[in-house]
């Protein structure tokens, strides 16, 4: 089995007790209310060889209430793929709201594109094809960015998390959401090490620095939620 393949058998069964519940939670609580156009995306996503990196359907589902708990109108977006987080985003907040989107590979943003013109929401996504670092200290030049933002959705290269949190906790505003996804990678965060498939090494390593950071971060009341593969709410306080 080549490693995308296996990537995809571990990560789809999510992290419940059984593949079956996840899909009973999926069938009966997600996939009912997805609006119809996003599952139009993710089906289109389906057949991509890297399918499984797209954002979890009941983590975007928490995504957009969170959205609308915090009426979020400027958002950030790192790590976008093929654009489902991306569309859920954009067609939560309101018809003036702006998301800055940004990903180092414009390609499976291409594959989303149709659907996300087709929803009439592309004049709400900036869209920047750029390693996302360089672009969150540019948006730091400008005095207006500084506690400019409502809502950041983070899920990109694991060994930078620590590094976009340093910048977010600047770019969003005291009582802001910002959303880390894969807190959890796969479940490997509470295996032995020797027992973690070589394919998930790194990535839990990144996964547990990470999350003792954030653990003891003092700016922000955190939640790390068990769906999808984990994701961290973090609000920040001060
Ligand atoms: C897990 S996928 C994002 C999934 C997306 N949220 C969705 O709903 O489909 C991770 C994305 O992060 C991008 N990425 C990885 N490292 C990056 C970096 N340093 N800067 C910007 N984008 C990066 C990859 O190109 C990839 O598209
Ligand atoms: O299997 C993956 C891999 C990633 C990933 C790897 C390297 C990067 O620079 C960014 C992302 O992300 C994933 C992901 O977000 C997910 O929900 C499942 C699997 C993977």
């Amino acid at each position: 089995m080549d490693n995308e393949k296996k990537r995809s058998a571990i990560f789809s069964k999510g992290l419940l007790q059984s593949g079956e519940l996840y899909q009973y939670l999926l069938e009966t609580n997600v996939y009912p209310r997805e609006p119809e156009l996003l599952k139009e995306l993710r089906d289109m996503t389906a057949t991509h060889p890297r399918a499984i990196m797209a954002t979890a359907p009941d983590a975007g589902q928490l995504i957009a209430m969170l959205l609308k708990l915090i009426n979020a109108k400027r958002t950030i977006e790192v790590g976008v793929f093929t654009g489902y987080s991306l569309l859920r985003t954009a067609l939560t907040i309101p018809e003036d709201g702006k998301i800055v989107a940004i990903d180092m590979n414009r390609e499976a943003y291409e594959i989303g594109l149709p659907v996300i013109r087709k929803a009439g929401v592309e004049n709400k996504i900036e869209f920047i094809e750029s390693e996302a670092l360089p672009v969150l200290d540019q948006l730091l030049e400008d005095p207006g960015n500084e506690n400019g933002f409502d809502f950041a959705f983070i899920d990109a290269d694991k060994i930078n998390y620590w590094k976009y949190h340093e910048r977010l906790m600047k770019l969003v505003k005291v009582g802001g959401i910002v959303v880390y996804d894969n807190t959890l990678w796969a479940g490997s965060v509470a295996m032995p090490e020797e027992c973690t498939p070589e394919i998930l090494r790194e990535g839990r390593q990144r996964t547990l620095e990470f999350n003792k950071l954030l653990a003891a971060d003092p700016r922000v009341e955190i939640s790390l939620a068990p769906l999808g593969d984990g994701i961290t709410i973090c609000r920040r306080m001060h």
